[in-house]
């Protein structure tokens, strides 16, 4: 592809500051487009990204000994080492944007080719891109999914990094991509990061907002205008979808009216174009959705509340690409569910052991109180925080597991490169403050696990919530690379291992 190409791209977004080295940027063809200058190739256009660990700037010479045969950064270019004469340095105003746009020119606008469906929100947004991929597949339609669990096109599954791919990776896999629709869960970094720049969505939907990302985002009120961003990125004749049951869902329902954008709402209220009612929340909930003053109704295989929200909005959503009605709800029969979110395993005694992804006060809530309206005789929830990140939400975190079990183990999470010793006085200052003596700290999170194993009874619900799927970045004291390894392996060898270090001990 021509620079040119790219360069006008730039150009036509404003965020072009010069072109330093005066050069016929006509006669430059570009064979590829990285912003890791290990990965650079000959002919390569380099975008230098000031990030959060390094200064892409400091790897020009590095990509330019590589063959880059030009660059874009958002230095001055006297700041710049490494640059040779007949390549090209382009200044932009924002390098990652700048990225997200050569990437979209580059793979030759791939959201133009497929229907594209964002899914933003704190919570829900892996659960709700599943339910609606099961609806559409169910309904033969072939969908590619990008997301936390991994990035899943053309029947095949790719390790993913982050819940929202890079801005190259993301243009590369759409353009790759054979399905007639792709689900991409959009966090609030991607949007602040611009990994999502220059795409335009046939549907966006709003899950919910609540408290998380604000060592991130500073205040909801930021955190909200994040995510908002994405409504203002539909195509001329696309639908945003919106679940309206938090304040900042109908909020987000008011301002997009307001400036003209048509937005479908549900939720619980007769207001919304999917009004859900009639739930009966049992462990295979049951509810309705009316809309154009038809009923439909609706059994999902999996138990929550907050299911039953992420299920009206998938099917909101299906609604846009299927008119059978009945077509979507036996889509939602047959949801296969989603690993690590709310994945029920059983103890020999009948206790239940739950392993979820909840990583914030509301999904606590939300997992713990369907155990209690589903009648657990005892909630016991081990958990921890990954470390480094959001330190503000942990306390409601905890105060909200003492609100609603009878038995809180708190343990370590992702240390994420925090030194044990501090997380584990972190630990015991939280389970002094916030737990009502309810709680007890065992760090090792194997032993924590086997502590809840040992002491189960039938009827008791236990939840271990925060890794949900997720592989352990340190080794524990059991042989277990999961919460759901150690279950397996307490569960097949449950005589031989031997008493875990406990609270007094470690
Ligand atoms: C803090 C953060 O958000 N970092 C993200 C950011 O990294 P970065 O670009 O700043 O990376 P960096 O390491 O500083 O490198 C800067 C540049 O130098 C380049 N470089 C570096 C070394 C070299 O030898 N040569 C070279 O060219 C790098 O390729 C890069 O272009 O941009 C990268 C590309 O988009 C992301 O992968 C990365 O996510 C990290 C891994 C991360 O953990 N992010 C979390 C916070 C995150 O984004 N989470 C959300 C989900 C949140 C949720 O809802 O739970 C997500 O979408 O995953
Ligand atoms: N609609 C919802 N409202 C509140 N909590 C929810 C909702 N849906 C799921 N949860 C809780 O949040 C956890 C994470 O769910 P899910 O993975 O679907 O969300 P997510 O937005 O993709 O999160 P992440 O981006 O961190 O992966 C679940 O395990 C559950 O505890």
């Amino acid at each position: 592809m021509r620079l040119r190409n790219v360069w006008n791209a730039l150009r036509n977004r404003n965020i072009l500051l010069r072109q330093t080295i005066d050069i016929d940027i006509d006669a430059i063809t570009m064979s590829g487009l990285e912003s890791n200058s290990s990965k650079v190739e000959e002919g390569f256009l380099f975008v230098a990204i000031s990030g959060y660990k390094h200064d892409g700037h400091d790897f020009i010479e590095d990509a330019v000994n590589r063959g880059a045969a030009a660059v874009i950064g958002e230095k001055d270019e006297a700041e710049i080492k490494g640059l040779q004469e007949g390549v090209p340095y382009i200044q932009a105003a924002n390098s990652r944007e700048a990225l997200a746009l050569a990437a979209s020119r580059f793979y030759e606008r791939p959201d133009r080719k497929r229907t594209i469906i964002g899914i933003t929100g704190t919570n829900g947004k892996t659960t709700t891109s599943f339910l609606l991929r099961d609806i559409l597949e169910q309904a033969g339609i072939s969908c590619s999914l990008f997301g936390t669990i991994a990035n899943f096109l053309n029947g095949e599954e790719r390790k993913a990094a982050n819940t929202t791919p890079d801005a190259l990776q993301l243009n590369r896999m759409m353009a790759e991509s054979n399905d007639e629709v792709i689900i991409l869960e959009v966090s609030s970094h991607a949007i602040e990061q611009y990994r999502v720049e220059g795409i335009q969505f046939d549907i966006a939907l709003f899950t919910n907002l609540s408290k998380e990302h604000l060592d991130y985002h500073g205040s909801m009120e930021e955190y909200f205008s994040v995510k908002r961003k994405l409504f203002n990125q539909l195509k001329p004749d696309g639908k945003a979808i919106i679940f309206t049951d938090t304040d900042w869902g109908k909020r987000l329902v008011q301002e997009l009216g307001d400036e003209g954008i048509p937005a479908v709402s549900a939720g619980r209220g007769e207001e919304n174009d999917f009004w859900l009612k009639n739930i009966q929340a049992d462990e295979e909930p049951v509810f309705t959705l009316r809309h154009d003053e038809n009923d439909y109704m609706v059994s999902l295989p999996i138990p929550g509340i907050h299911n039953v929200y992420n299920a009206a909005l998938a099917f909101a959503a299906a609604k846009e690409l299927i008119a059978d009605s009945s077509t979507i709800a036996s889509g939602l029969e047959g949801f296969k569910g989603v690993p690590g979110r709310f994945e029920m395993l059983r103890h020999p005694c009948g206790a239940r052991f739950i392993i979820d992804y909840a990583h914030t006060a509301d999904a606590v809530q939300y997992c713990l109180s369907t155990a209690r309206r589903l009648g657990a005789k005892r909630i016991i929830h081990v958990f921890g925080f990954r470390g480094n990140r959001d330190t503000g939400k942990r306390g409601t975190m905890v105060a909200s597991s003492a609100k609603y079990s009878d038995q809180l183990i708190l343990t370590f999470d992702d240390l994420n490169g925090i030194d044990p010793a501090e997380m584990e006085a972190e630990l015991h200052t939280l389970n002094n403050q916030e737990s009502g003596g309810k709680g007890i700290v065992i760090c090792d999170r194997t032993s924590a696990i086997k502590h809840a194993w040992d002491h189960a009874r039938e009827g008791d619900w236990i939840f271990i919530t925060g890794k949900g799927p997720e592989t352990y970045k340190t080794p524990f004291f059991m042989p277990a690379d999961s919460d759901k390894a150690a279950l397996q392996l307490l569960n097949k060898e449950h005589d031989s291992i031997k008493p875990a270090k406990t609270a007094d001990s470690y």
